[in-house]
């Protein structure tokens, strides 16, 4: 059961228009890591939804004609509040995803980072002048809220991705309404609580959980949502995508990746490897930018291969707040099928096993952190996200034949590479498809860097300096007449 400091923030129901609702239909919610329930959520369909947007609609003008400094203050008591919450939203959150406490706490500091930032953000939205081609002219370009935004978030964090939404959402003065992962909904909720006690008003904030193709289908099919925020699978977002058409709504999409991750025979090794256990066993494998594919040229393939599967003998598998665990279990069965998978196509096709393999002893979802040696480009885990524990290392010869083994791909979220030459690093960042490169590092994301993808991980970006622009509109003002 659940110890929370400040129990009132699990809330087993929606927040709508500033009300906790309930239905009669629920949903169980499940710890991954013991197979326990850890509460219901209310299972609620188009018919909410579309009360959620007019509820959105109907509040957005007032939060509109607040100043940027107002919402920016209100949006900096929700970052403070989210702080002072840190311990028991972490415990949420690890209860219903599973990632260890470290990390999830992690997770709440980088999520609240969002709204700070974007309470900073919400000050920055400029306008132009525009020097007019006729003398009684003046142009002037203003920016405003895009309109009512619709997110879906998906379980991998479930705090982080939804505040790199809101944060920039509110911000910019939309009123927004979320739909949040069926497998990881209290996260949100309590944010919403949160959000309230901030002085976010009522409608501004909305919360729904349930059926996801029916709440989906209402709020890509309502011509009063402007804008839809997805951050999810390609596939569900290419849907959500179709569905958005018949209204031209403005969306952005954060998707699957296939992340190569590159160590060059100039390489630091020892961080190469520091940099590689991050980058693939963070939240057990389960994040878009995990790398996918771990290429080593030849020269250095087995000297970073031993020291490699070293590093990942030492992970600890287990129960989120136990001691010193750093792997937690997958999300569902359906996810440790989808290793097992990859690694049965893996080895029949003449990859190695250099590391663990099969499902850990712990039962439920918990899989051994995995590496596979002699991986080659026919296997699946050379084209497919696995999305877990699974490690598998190709090898390479030169710079050319990785630059095309690493873009053979239809995503282009994030990719890595360990260099120490800087004429190598320049061609390389620059001939690499990605939304992002992260060079002689693992560790790619701050809510001061624009994330996202090329190809087919998305469009837009989502943090930084231009995490705003998704959420506004820009109007050009023509003035005639100046000299009468
Ligand atoms: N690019 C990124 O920033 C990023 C971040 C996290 C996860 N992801 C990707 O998300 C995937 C894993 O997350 P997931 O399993 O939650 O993805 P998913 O696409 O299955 O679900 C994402 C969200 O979409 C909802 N959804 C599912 N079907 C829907 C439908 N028909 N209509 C409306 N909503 C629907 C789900 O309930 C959930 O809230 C991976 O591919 C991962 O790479 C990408
Ligand atoms: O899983 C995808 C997340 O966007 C990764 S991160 O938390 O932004 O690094």
């Amino acid at each position: 059961m659940l110890q929370l400091k400040n129990p009132a923030l699990f809330k087993q129901a929606c927040y709508i228009n500033g009300q906790w609702q309930d239905a009669a239909e629920k949903i169980a919610v499940t710890n991954p890591a013991t197979g326990e329930i850890i509460g219901h959520i209310p299972k609620m369909g188009r018919a909410e939804a579309a009360k959620a947007i007019a509820a959105a609609k109907l509040a957005m003008p007032a939060w509109q004609k607040k100043t940027a400094q107002e919402r920016s203050v209100i949006l900096r008591r929700w970052f403070e509040l989210i702080l002072d919450n840190q311990e028991d939203l972490a415990q949420i959150l690890s209860a219903e995803q599973g990632k260890p406490l470290v990390e999830a706490r992690g997770e709440v500091i980088y999520g609240a980072s969002f709204i700070e930032w974007f309470a900073e953000e919400a000050k920055r939205v400029y306008g132009d002048v525009i020097a007019a081609p006729q003398a009684d002219k003046r142009i002037v370009v203003i920016k405003q809220a895009i309109g009512v935004v619709a997110a879906i978030t998906p379980w991998n964090f479930p705090n982080a991705m939804i505040t790199r939404k809101a944060g920039p959402a509110l911000a910019a003065g939309c009123s927004i309404v979320l739909k949040p992962a069926t497998q990881t909904p209290f996260s949100a909720l309590a944010l919403a609580a949160l959000a309230t006690e901030a002085g976010i008003p009522n409608g501004v904030f909305n919360v729904i959980t349930g059926a996801a193709s029916e709440i989906g289908g209402e709020l890509t099919r309502s011509p009063d949502v402007a804008k839809l925020s997805f951050t999810g699978s390609t596939d569900i977002g290419k849907l959500l995508m179709r569905q958005c058409a018949d209204t031209i709504k403005k969306v952005s999409l954060e998707l699957g990746g296939n992340a190569p991750f590159v160590v060059f025979d100039d390489a630091d090794l020892d961080a190469a490897v520091e940099g590689a256990m991050v980058s693939k066993f963070r939240n057990a494998g389960q994040t878009c930018i995990c790398a996918n594919r771990i290429y080593v040229q030849e020269s250095v393939y087995d000297a970073f291969s031993a020291k490699f599967t070293l590093a990942v003998a030492k992970l600890k598998v287990g129960v989120g707040t136990g001691e010193g665990v750093t792997q937690g279990p997958l999300i569902d069965d359906k996810a440790v099928q989808k290793v097992e998978e990859h690694i049965k196509d893996a080895l029949e096709q003449g990859a190695t096993l250099a590391h663990g393999g099969k499902r850990h002893a712990l039962g439920h979802s918990f899989f051994e952190p995995t590496v596979l040696l002699n991986v080659t480009t026919k296997m699946k885990v050379a084209r497919e996200e696995t999305f877990g524990p699974l490690a598998p290392l190709f090898r390479f010869s030169s710079e050319e034949e990785l630059i095309q083994l690493a873009n053979d791909t239809e995503f282009g979220l994030a990719s890595y590479f360990y260099s120490r030459d800087i004429g190598r690093i320049w061609r390389v960042a620059e001939a690499l498809e990605y939304g992002m490169v992260g060079i002689n590092t693992g560790t790619i994301s701050s809510e001061l860097a624009p994330f996202g993808g090329v190809k087919q991980s998305g469009l837009g970006r989502e943090g930084s300096k231009y995490g705003i622009d998704d959420y506004i509109s820009i109007k050009c003002l023509c003035m005639g007449g100046i000299d009468r």
